[in-house]
C-alpha cells in the first residue's frame, strides 16, 4: 500500500503528485503573494464574518495538524461578502507551522515566511454538504491569517490549553464555546485568488482570502504547537512540525487586493 501522505522526506509535498496528479494543476496553493503584483479591486467588499461560539464542537489531532470543528447544519457561523457570492458556512479551523520561528506559513509575502498560518475553512451552501462543495470550483472559501512572533495571544491560548488531551494522532476532546473571530486581526484587508486545498486531495475548489495583517503569537505558544505529535499512541514519537506546503507556481492567476 502506498505511503500515506505526510510532510516527511518519503511522503512530503514533493511526493504528493504521484498519488495526487492535480498537485501540478493550474490553480494550486499556497502561493508567494507579491504585493506589487496584486491589483487593487474597488469592487471587492469587506469580509462579513459572523460566528456563533455555541457551534464549536471539538478539537482533534488528525495526524497532519489539529483542527477545531464546528456544527455546520445551520447558517449561524458564516462568511459572506468579500470576494464571494452567497453564504459559506464555517466547517473547521486549523493551523500550519514550522520547527523554528523562521518558517511555518504556507502563503508567503514577497518571500517572507511567518512562523504559522491559521486557516478558517468555509463551504458554499449552494451545495448540499461540505463533501459536495469540496469538489466544486467555487465550493470552499478559506480565510488565511499569518501569525507573527510578539505578545502572547490570549484567544489562541484557550486553544493551546486543550493540547494535553490531543497530543497524539487520532486524539480528540470536546471544545465548546469558542469564538474564532477572536483569532482575527483588527484590520481585515485581504488578498484573494483562486486556489486549492494545500493538503491532499489538493482539490482546486478554494477561493483564498489571505489577511494582510498578522495576529500575534509568543515564542512559548509556538513551542506548544510543536509539542503535538504526527504519531499515534504506541508509535515512535514524531513531533508535529513543518506541516506546511511550500508556495506553488502562480500560472498566470490574478491576485487581487481589497486595499490600496
Ligand atoms: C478534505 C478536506 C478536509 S477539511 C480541510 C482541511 F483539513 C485542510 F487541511 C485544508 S488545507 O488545504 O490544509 N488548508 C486550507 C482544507 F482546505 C480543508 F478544506
Ligand atoms: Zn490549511
Amino acid at each position: 500500500m502506498a505511503h500515506a501522505w505526510g510532510y516527511a522526506a518519503n511522503n512530503g509535498p514533493d511526493k504528493w503528485v504521484s498519488n495526487f496528479p492535480i498537485a501540478d494543476g493550474p490553480r494550486q496553493s499556497p502561493i508567494d503573494i507579491l504585493p506589487g503584483g496584486a491589483s487593487y479591486d474597488s469592487g471587492l467588499k469587506p469580509l462579513s464574518l459572523k460566528y456563533d461560539p455555541s457551534n464549536c464542537l471539538e478539537i482533534l489531532n488528525n495526524g497532519h495538524s489539529f483542527q477545531v470543528t464546528f456544527a455546520d447544519d445551520s447558517d449561524s457561523s458564516t462568511l459572506k461578502e468579500g470576494p464571494i457570492s452567497g453564504v459559506y458556512r464555517l466547517k473547521q479551523f486549523h493551523f500550519h507551522w514550522g520547527a523554528s520561528d523562521d518558517k511555518g506559513s504556507e502563503h508567503t509575502v514577497a518571500g517572507t515566511k511567518y512562523p504559522a498560518e491559521l486557516h478558517l475553512v468555509h463551504w458554499n451552501t449552494k451545495y448540499p454538504s461540505f463533501g459536495e462543495a469540496a469538489s466544486k470550483p467555487d465550493g470552499l472559501a478559506v480565510v488565511g491569517v499569518f501569525l507573527k512572533i510578539g505578545d502572547a495571544n490570549a484567544s489562541l491560548q484557550k486553544v493551546l490549553d486543550a493540547f494535553n488531551d490531543i497530543r497524539a494522532k487520532g486524539k480528540q476532546t470536546s471544545f465548546a464555546d469558542f469564538d474564532p473571530s477572536t483569532l482575527l486581526p483588527g484590520c481585515l484587508d485581504y488578498w484573494t485568488y483562486d486556489g486549492s486545498l494545500t493538503t491532499p486531495p489538493l482539490l482546486e475548489s478554494v477561493t483564498w482570502i489571505v489577511c494582510k495583517e498578522p495576529i500575534s503569537v509568543s515564542c512559548e505558544q509556538m513551542a506548544k504547537f510543536r509539542s503535538l505529535l504526527f504519531s499515534a499512541e504506541g508509535e515512535p514519537e514524531c513531533c508535529m512540525v513543518d506541516n506546511y506546503r511550500p508556495p506553488q507556481p502562480l500560472k498566470g492567476r490574478p491576485v487581487r487586493a481589497s486595499f490600496q
